[in-house]
């Protein structure tokens, strides 16, 4: 198979491999995803996004009439993800600044639907946002216990498209090393993303988190707007809705609208650009 593009991107240090395969060529594995997605083994990164054409891909061929992209996004264990709020930042900078999408509102398609990005120029860094849709809490308030480093927290269960457990500690260091999962009870089925949240003034957090199929990275885009809906649902509510959410990584701004959906705002930069020549096809 001829070698697959890919560019190498972040938003707030949450770093992504992106393959860019429009013709839905690229056979990816759980194996061959891990090995491209290991800092040792691949290029490595905190997720793989797969730029390939709704109008060529089974998967979202349905989107084709209204978005020309689709973001096949996989964690490094190789599991498939639902939606990734820095990586749809990430895959839209690419898309630009490679020449496949102009400047403006794109409209991606995601395995939780469409979603819109505005990007304002084709630079290889730069300010994107995204439209993320309203995060719910289907399981209502305190559903779950979240376990780490011999503490316990009430948690809330928040669906951005994917699911997320929050938490709010005193300390962001009360969660420890992190090295090795949260327990999460009851454990929901499909895994869960572990946000711990410090509440510092009303319309600004400061958190971590560990991914689901990761580990614990430096940002994380849904994280940040399932710790906006958390606080926003204990009542620490900005009057604008705009909401400043602090990671080790990087700042990412989170606006809830009038109707409850959020559009979410932070850095991201493309730093490298090559051909796989192995493991795409693994
Ligand atoms: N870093 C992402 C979330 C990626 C998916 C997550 N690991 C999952 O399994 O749901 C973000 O910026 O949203």
């Amino acid at each position: 198979m001829a070698p697959i593009p890919f560019t190498k991107g972040n938003g707030a240090g949450n770093d992504f491999l992106v393959l860019h395969d429009p013709d839905d060529r690229a056979d990816l594995t759980p194996a061959s995803t891990a090995l491209l997605c290991d800092r040792r083994t691949g290029i490595g990164a905190d997720g793989l996004l797969r730029a390939v054409r709704c109008a060529r891909s089974p998967e979202a061929h349905p989107y084709a009439g209204r978005a020309t992209w689709f973001m096949d996004y996989r964690n490094p264990d190789g599991s498939l993800g639902e939606m990734c709020g820095n990586g749809m930042r990430v895959l839209a900078r690419h898309l630009t600044h490679h020449g496949h999408s102009a400047p403006g509102r794109l409209t991606l398609a995601t395995r939780v639907g469409l979603r819109t990005v505005d990007i304002a120029d084709a630079e290889p860094t730069g300010d994107v946002t995204v439209h993320m849709g309203q995060p719910h809490l289907p399981l209502g308030d305190g559903a779950l216990t979240v376990t780490a480093d011999g503490r316990c927290w009430p948690a809330r269960y928040v669906d951005v498209g994917n699911p997320h457990a929050v938490a709010f500690v005193d300390d962001l260091a009360h969660p420890g090393s992190l090295a090795s999962p949260p327990a999460v009870t009851p454990r929901p089925p499909q895994g869960v993303t572990v946000e711990f949240v410090r509440v510092l003034a009303p319309g600004h957090l400061s958190l971590r988190v560990h991914e689901r199929g990761v580990g614990e990275t430096p940002a994380c885009g849904t994280g940040a707007c399932a710790a906006v809906t958390a606080a926003h649902r204990t009542g620490h509510r900005p009057r604008d809705g705009k909401y400043r959410v602090d990671a080790p990584g990087g700042t990412l701004h989170v606006r809830v609208l009038p109707d409850g959906s959020h559009t979410l705002t932070g850095p991201t930069v493309l730093t490298v650009s090559g051909f796989l020549t192995a493991h795409a096809d693994a």
